[in-house]
């Protein structure tokens, strides 16, 4: 069987899918790097894969992503006890229902500022902007001062944030800069986490409960009692400040949804809270982002009487889920309706991994990503503007994917 990761990279979303629909119903057997693979989908899928006697996530990851999306020595990485301690920072941090209530005011407070700066302007880059003014939030929430070394303001921090999802599953210049960003912004925060060590005395236990994500991270101790070392903990703040900035891709096909379905704007600027986050689940669910997750197989297994060996890619089709006609009524069309009044099954949409994010692997920032876009949304929805003549095109052979244009707004006179 020939190995599949140049095509992968080549067809980016559209890769499993063909696959798939060459092959036929079931799982897809394939390799990658080298490895056998098989993807899976669906939610007993879910269950197989988050079990880790039948998947395990060290090693899974190509140095190249961890080089530029996640950081070596991630939480992403780690397996059994090892995992499930590093995992209650994360769980500490972001599942914390007045500080995702705070972020989300942060957010709304940048947004305000934003659209005054905006006023200014005929036109504005969407992606660009909400990058910023995520960014402006979350470091601020999070406890991430801007300074003026390299790469610490807020335009350059955004830069290097999205920089670093923008270059994880490509060759070329856009993967050196996503390396160069990461280099960058975690060794500017390493020397934060030794600042935050030596000034606060929480290391010790002197300084009172941690209050920002950055002394949570700074004071953890992993399962082996030992505080993170400071280029580790740089990691994991990135791994609270990127993916928050990160809900930039999904602001922005929520102004495409917007755009391609006008008759839902009324409804999303004044139907509240329910209706937001219904919007919101339903842009998790329709545009691409993570394609897949994987692990390798720790042990011989068998799914549904298909052989896994020992060492096999196993990779759970998250994008495929995502639009199952077994699971979606009309897949590919965009209804907010299908969550109205309905909180999606555990395992169901999985934009951001399934099972339970305390036991797996699952995103802890659901709950941020949803509060985000919750804020962002009805406000854009809101927004007096007009959509000029742009590519709008969503490549679906480039990963992560976005309308070519970054989705430019402008005024109405
Ligand atoms: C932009 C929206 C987001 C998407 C599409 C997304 C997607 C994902 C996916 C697919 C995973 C891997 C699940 C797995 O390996 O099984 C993941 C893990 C993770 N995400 Fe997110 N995420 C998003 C937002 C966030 C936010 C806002 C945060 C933090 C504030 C966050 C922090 C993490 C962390 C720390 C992990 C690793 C968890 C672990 O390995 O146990 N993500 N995310």
């Amino acid at each position: 069987m020939l190995d599949n990761t140049l095509p992968l990279l080549a067809r980016g979303y559209a890769w499993l899918p063909d696959l798939s629909r060459r092959t036929g119903p079931g799982a897809v057997r394939t390799r990658l790097m080298g490895k056998p693979a098989i993807a899976l989908r669906g939610p007993a899928a879910v269950g197989f894969f988050y079990d880790e006697d039948h998947v395990r996530r060290r090693t899974a990851l190509p140095e190249p992503v961890l080089s530029t999306l996640f950081g070596k020595g991630a939480v992403h990485t780690l397996d059994g006890a090892e995992h499930r301690k590093r995992k209650e920072l994360f769980l500490k941090v972001l599942k914390d229902t007045a500080g995702v209530t705070a972020l989300a005011d942060r957010v709304a407070d940048e947004w305000e500022r934003s659209c005054k700066e905006w006023s200014d302007r005929p036109r504005v880059t969407l992606f660009d902007e909400v990058s910023v003014l995520i960014t402006r939030a979350v470091c601020g929430w999070a406890g991430v001062p801007f300074t003026d070394g390299p790469g610490a303001d807020a335009r350059m921090t955004a830069r290097d944030l999205t920089a670093m999802v923008d270059g994880f599953a490509t060759a070329g210049p856009r993967h050196w800069r996503a390396r160069r960003a990461r280099q960058r912004q975690e060794e500017r925060l390493a020397r934060l986490v030794e600042d935050v060590r030596s000034a606060s005395g929480k290391t010790t236990g002197q300084g009172g409960p941690p209050v920002t994500a950055v002394e949570a991270v700074a004071v953890h101790r992993d399962a082996d009692g030992e505080l993170l070392d400071p280029r580790t903990a740089a990691v994991e703040i990135l791994n609270i400040i990127r993916p928050t900035v990160a809900v930039t891709w999904y602001t922005v096909f929520g102004a495409h949804a917007l755009h391609r379905n006008p008759a839902l704007r009324q409804r999303l600027a004044t139907g509240g809270e329910d209706y937001a986050r219904a919007f919101a689940h339903e842009v998790r669910r329709f545009y691409p982002f993570a394609p897949f997750v994987a692990g390798l197989a720790p042990r011989d297994v068998e799914w549904h009487g298909e052989h896994i060996p020992e060492g096999a890619l196993v990779l759970l089709d998250l994008y495929g889920q995502n639009h199952d006609p077994a699971l979606w009524e009309s897949p590919y069309t965009f209804d907010p309706e299908r969550f109205v009044g309905r909180e999606p099954g555990r395992d169901e949409l999985v934009p951001q991994g399934g099972g339970e994010a305390s036991q797996g692997h699952r995103c802890p920032g659901e709950d941020v990503t949803l509060a985000v876009l919750s804020t962002l949304l009805p406000r854009l929805a809101r927004l007096d503007y007009r959509v000029p003549d742009q590519d709008l095109r969503i490549p679906l052979n480039r990963m992560p994917t976005k309308p070519r244009s970054g989705f430019v707004i402008a005024e109405t006179h």
